[in-house]
């Protein structure tokens, strides 16, 4: 047998220029020139996000003579992506921009990678690592589902906008980060129990990125275009690791599966990285890890460590954390098959996440 014939293939798809910095909005059409994207574009926004950026976006692209449209998407499901494909179509766009936070942003991409044409990713808040990667999720209603998609061409992060978005936004971005490591921890797991493939590089690279930020969570603070500026280049970091996959697996486990069910079973929620955060404490204990250091640090970066703090009732955290194990059921984890309701509060008690 030929063994080279073994070898898998595998096939990374990560942004051309990656953008970071004061003011690199006003750059946008030079980035455009660089890919040579041409003809008429449509801006996929939020409604706050299009007063912060998407405008500027819009008159910087005109003003070089580019015809550009933009259309206000209001959540991340599958009704909004068809809405964007219609208005794209109809205006003839050549390529998208997803301006906003992490639900515009995967709105664009998936929408782009369905048209078959290029996007540039400008976030205006560090929120979230969906900013580089080539996976967007996306809500059916009932459940989030990651589905693989196109890397954005570029990246365009200003941090002067970014230092300007209330600083729980930054801090939901530090507690996507730090959910790398049980996110690994669940994949290492998976790939032991399960045979899953697994990839020590993006792991390494997703762990590495985890740490780098957890070493500067000190100089981390409000109102400092320095800390947005390291927040980003981790987020950047941590997409490039999912890209390298292939799979969200590397920034997405348990303490992930946790945050979409409270999605789904919580009529209250906090913001995505924010409820990673808690479910990586909790995840850290099922694990037998130091989930204690994990939860000093988040509370060093303000960012919320327990049900109170998040302004969720504790009976959806529990909720949460019994159907968890559901949301990807091919996705196997520390949650294995479910936890008893029992231990649910078990965990949720010592970890300090309800009372
Ligand atoms: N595709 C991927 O690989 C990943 C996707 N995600 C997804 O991203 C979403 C989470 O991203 P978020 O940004 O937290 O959610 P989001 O897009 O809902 O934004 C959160 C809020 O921040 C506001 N905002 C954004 N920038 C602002 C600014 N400069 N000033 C004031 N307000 C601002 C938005 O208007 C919104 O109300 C989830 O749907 C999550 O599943 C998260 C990580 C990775
Ligand atoms: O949020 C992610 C990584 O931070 C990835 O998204 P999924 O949980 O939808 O796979
Ligand atoms: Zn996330």
């Amino acid at each position: 047998m030929n063994k080279e014939k073994d070898i898998k293939r595998k096939w990374m798809q990560l942004p051309r220029n990656v953008v970071v910095g004061h003011g690199v909005i006003n750059e946008v059409a030079d980035v455009c020139d660089d890919l040579k994207l041409s003809g008429p574009a449509t801006i996929v926004t939020g409604k706050t996000t299009n007063k912060i950026a998407g405008e500027i976006v819009h008159d910087l692209l005109e003003q070089c003579g580019r015809d550009t449209d933009i259309m206000i998407s209001k959540s991340a499901t599958m009704e909004q992506v068809e809405a964007v494909i219609e208005q794209a179509v109809q205006n003839r766009s050549n390529y998208l921009l997803g301006v906003g936070g992490g639900k515009s942003i995967d709105v664009a991409k998936l929408a782009a990678t369905k048209l078959g044409i290029p996007y540039l990713s400008i976030p205006t808040a560090a929120s979230h690592d969906g900013i580089v990667s080539s996976r967007a999720s996306i809500s059916n209603g009932e459940k989030t589902t990651s589905v693989q998609a196109n890397s954005p061409m570029a990246v365009v992060a200003d941090t002067e906008i970014i230092a300007r978005a209330p600083y729980r936004l930054l801090a939901a971005g530090c507690g996507d980060i730090i959910s790398n490591y049980t996110a690994v921890l669940d994949w290492e797991l998976a790939h032991r129990l399960r045979n899953v493939s697994f990839s020590e590089y993006a792991a390494a690279l997703s762990r590495m990125t985890a740490k780098i930020l957890i070493d500067s969570a000190e100089s981390i603070k409000p109102d400092l275009e320095s800390s947005a500026r390291i927040v980003v280049k981790a987020l950047v970091s941590s997409g490039v690791a999912m890209s390298t996959a292939g799979s969200s697996r590397p920034a997405s486990g348990s303490e992930h599966m946790f945050s979409h069910a409270l999605d789904m079973v919580s009529p209250v929620c906090a913001h995505h990285g924010e409820q990673c955060a808690v479910g990586t404490i909790m995840m850290m204990y099922l694990h037998g890890g130091d989930w204690r250091n994990i939860r000093e640090v988040l509370k060093t970066l303000r960012v919320p460590v327990s049900a109170e703090e998040l302004g969720i009732e504790d009976k959806y955290i529990l909720e949460a954390l019994l159907v968890a194990h559901t949301i990807r059921p091919q996705r196997y984890t520390i949650l294995g098959s479910g936890l008893t309701p029992s231990a649910a509060e078990k965990v949720a008690k010592i970890t300090k996440v309800i009372k």
